[in-house]
């Protein structure tokens, strides 16, 4: 097809719609913050680039050329997070990383969690938000939790309802971090989280409540977050919080997402 002077097939379609989908995955992870400044900044000095290389000057296409090429080192540095998070949506978000037969291939489908456990955790979670202590609990699902249980105090205990409500007491000296549990055990307590500082989070929400999304963002964890002030019993899942859900909803959201092989973005 010509259009105008220039000539089209359907491979160019396909290559313009791809570097638009790609440029609005860019633009919807950086917008808000700060990294919006550089890359826009970045796409100015390129299509600068562009526009001098198509003049031919020489002297000038070098010196950008040059800066350009530092420029990608620097961008990959300050974009880490954002290019993290990329990745992570890629990855989870692929049929092929759904499908039932990679998933037990690879070793990651979910080990179906023990009902009278998630029961215990639930009751657990009750009591502490009743007596309004402040809890961090990470459930783990699939992905590997080692990393953040090296953080804290291993204990790998038995799961019991008495001892989650006395880890979170705060008198107790492990009442501070996340207690995460792995593979139907208290794997460790005390321990730190990542936290989410992207601009979607809203800035009113403290940082226990930061910590459980960030947690549920970088891994496919469940994390029940209570609030030591007003005894509300959230759950973050995959990057998103759940706000002030009651207890029979927690039991049985939790129990859907652990048992499920689905991995939502
Ligand atoms: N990165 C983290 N990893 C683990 N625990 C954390 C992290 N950040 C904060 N916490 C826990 O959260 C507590 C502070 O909570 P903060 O009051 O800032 O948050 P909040 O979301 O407002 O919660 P609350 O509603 O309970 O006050 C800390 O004492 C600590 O126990």
């Amino acid at each position: 097809m010509r259009l105008g002077f220039l000539t089209f097939d359907w491979t160019d379609f396909l290559d313009i719609i791809l570097v638009a989908v790609l440029l609005y995955q860019v633009y919807y992870l950086v917008k808000g913050s700060i990294a919006i400044r550089v890359f826009l900044g970045y796409l100015f000095v390129y299509v600068f680039y562009l526009i001098v290389k198509g003049l031919g000057l020489e002297l000038l296409t070098a010196i950008l050329q040059y800066f350009m090429g530092v420029g990608a080192i620097a961008l990959i540095v300050i974009f880490q997070q954002e290019i993290r998070r990329f990745l992570l949506i890629i990855g989870k978000s692929t049929a092929f990383t759904n499908s039932r037969f990679l998933n037990s291939f690879l070793g990651t489908t979910a080990p179906k969690f023990d009902y009278s456990n998630l029961k215990i955790i639930v009751d657990a979670a009750r009591s502490i938000a009743s007596d309004f202590n402040g809890a961090l609990l990470v459930i783990k699902k699939t992905d590997d939790l080692e990393k953040y249980t090296q953080t804290g105090e291993a204990l790998d205990a038995v799961i019991s309802k008495p001892l989650l409500v006395s880890l979170f007491n705060q008198y107790s000296a492990l009442h501070d971090g996340a207690v995460i549990i792995s593979e139907g055990r208290i794997a460790a307590s005390r321990c730190i989280l990542p936290v989410a500082d992207g601009a979607d989070v809203p800035s009113t929400i403290g940082f226990r409540h930061r910590a459980a999304i960030g947690m549920s963002e970088t891994t496919d964890a469940a994390v029940i977050v209570i609030s030591e002030q007003t005894g509300r019993i959230s759950l973050a899942i995959e990057g998103e919080l759940f706000s002030n859900i009651p207890a029979s909803e927690l039991e049985l959201r939790l129990s859907e997402y652990l048992n499920s092989n689905k991995q939502k973005v």
